[in-house]
């Protein structure tokens, strides 16, 4: 008997609208038959009609609530769940009116502004018992699942060094302008928050979550950020993460492990979106590497390749079952914890959420990058 969750939706703009598309594929269609999803509830801060609208278009069925206010949905009473689909300045705010209301949260990245926020959110969610996960998607695809387990298997020894890519070649001032969040700093705006935590999210998952919890160490953080010029958000990061490792060497400096994260809205990490570049992501370790081609957040394929004579290259595709776009599998994920009552997910634990944050936190500090007090500020409530 599947394990069905009923989801309350906040926000109607473009990542609502692709991840209820996919919370309405059949779990069947990627073999998922012990959990279903249910979507109860619409709030739109804009008007009821837009959450009227956005069930209708999306042909969510009954029985499906349209609330104006996002109080109401959380004091909805047939909600398990609500999916914060807000801009990262209100996520603060939104998960905590959640929260405070006694439902669990999925929230979209980046979790927050800042890791004082972050710690807030998962302490409340601790001492009231709920759920909470930040939304990195990607973490969940089978081709995150299967790279971490080729890193755990020790196939390509120890891993030294990622680098990953996560950059878009925009005409920036043409698509973005001053207002949009991708480069508004009211609305925590600028690549890193929004995409440069793909690319960290590749040094993290190949360089500390495959660790023993034990051995998982912060890094130090090296980086550069340059300005869009219309706003002040960033529009390029570059960012070098030294991990220790346990190894010891024979010179009795400790060995350390490289992560390169960068991302950029005026160049391209992949042009022609062919792979005609190379990888996006590039993991090395002693005994050979994985490519993984495609947007970092929406990897299609990867190669294992072996250190010469070790072995054959293989090359592994990532199918997205039922036209699905790939949100559906960490909606499972929500789905499984639900029902197993784990109040954080495996694949994205709170401390690993907060010790990124931190990381951004650091970037920001030494790019210069400053928020508007309102969206920093850990005060709750705060009308934004
Ligand atoms: N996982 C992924 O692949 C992706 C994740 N994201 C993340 O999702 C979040 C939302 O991004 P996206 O959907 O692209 O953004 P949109 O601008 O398309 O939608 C944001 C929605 O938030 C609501 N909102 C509430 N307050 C404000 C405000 N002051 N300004 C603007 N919108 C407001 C609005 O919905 P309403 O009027 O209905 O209340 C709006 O439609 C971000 O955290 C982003 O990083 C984004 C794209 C892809
Ligand atoms: O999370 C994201 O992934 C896809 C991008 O297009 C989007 O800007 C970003 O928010």
């Amino acid at each position: 008997m599947a394990h069905t969750i009923r989801w309350g939706i906040m926000a109607t703009g473009w990542i609502a609208n692709t991840f209820v598309r996919d919370l309405l594929k059949d779990p069947k269609a990627r073999d998922a038959s012990d959990i279903a999803h249910q979507i109860v509830a619409v709030a739109s801060s804009s008007s009821k009609d837009k959450a009227t609208q956005f069930i209708t278009t999306l042909s969510i069925p009954d029985p499906c609530t349209a609330y104006s206010t996002y109080e109401d949905l959380v004091a909805d009473p047939t909600v398990d769940v609500i999916y914060v689909a807000t801009p990262h300045s209100h996520h603060f705010q939104n998960v905590m009116l959640a929260l405070n209301a006694g439902k669990n949260v999925l929230c979209e990245k980046a979790f927050t502004v800042n890791a004082a926020q972050t710690k807030i959110l998962c302490e409340t969610a601790r001492e009231k018992g709920l759920f909470l996960m930040e939304a990195v998607w990607t973490r969940y695809f089978p081709l995150s699942v299967q790279v971490r387990e080729i890193i755990r298997s020790g196939e390509i020894g120890e891993v030294l060094r990622t680098v990953a890519d996560t950059s878009f070649g925009d005409d920036v001032e043409e698509k973005w302008g001053t207002t949009h969040r991708m480069v508004n700093p009211d609305l925590a705006g600028g690549a890193l928050l929004d995409l440069g935590i793909y690319s960290l999210t590749w040094v993290f998952q190949t360089l500390y979550h495959t660790l023993p919890k034990d051995q998982r160490k912060p890094p130090t953080v090296t980086s550069q950020m340059t300005p869009y010029h219309l706003t002040g958000a960033d529009e390029s990061t570059t960012i070098l993460l030294t991990f220790p490792t346990s190894t010891p060497t024979n010179t009795g400096h400790p060995r350390a492990s490289h992560g390169i994260a960068m991302t950029n809205i005026r160049v391209a990490a992949d042009p022609d979106e062919q792979g005609t570049s190379g990888p996006n992501i590039r993991i090395q370790g002693t005994k050979g590497e994985i490519q993984v081609f495609g947007n970092p957040f929406r990897p299609t394929r990867y190669r294992v390749i072996p250190v010469k004579g070790k072995g054959q290259v293989r090359e592994v595709e990532c199918a997205f079952p039922d036209g699905g776009h790939g949100m559906f599998w960490e909606a499972d994920e929500v789905a499984r914890c639900l029902r197993d009552g784990r109040l954080e997910s495996e694949g994205m634990p709170w401390e690993e959420s907060i010790v990124i944050m931190e990381v951004m936190d650091e970037v920001r500090r030494q790019g210069g990058l400053v928020y508007p007090a309102k969206i920093e500020s850990t005060e709750y409530p705060v009308q934004l």
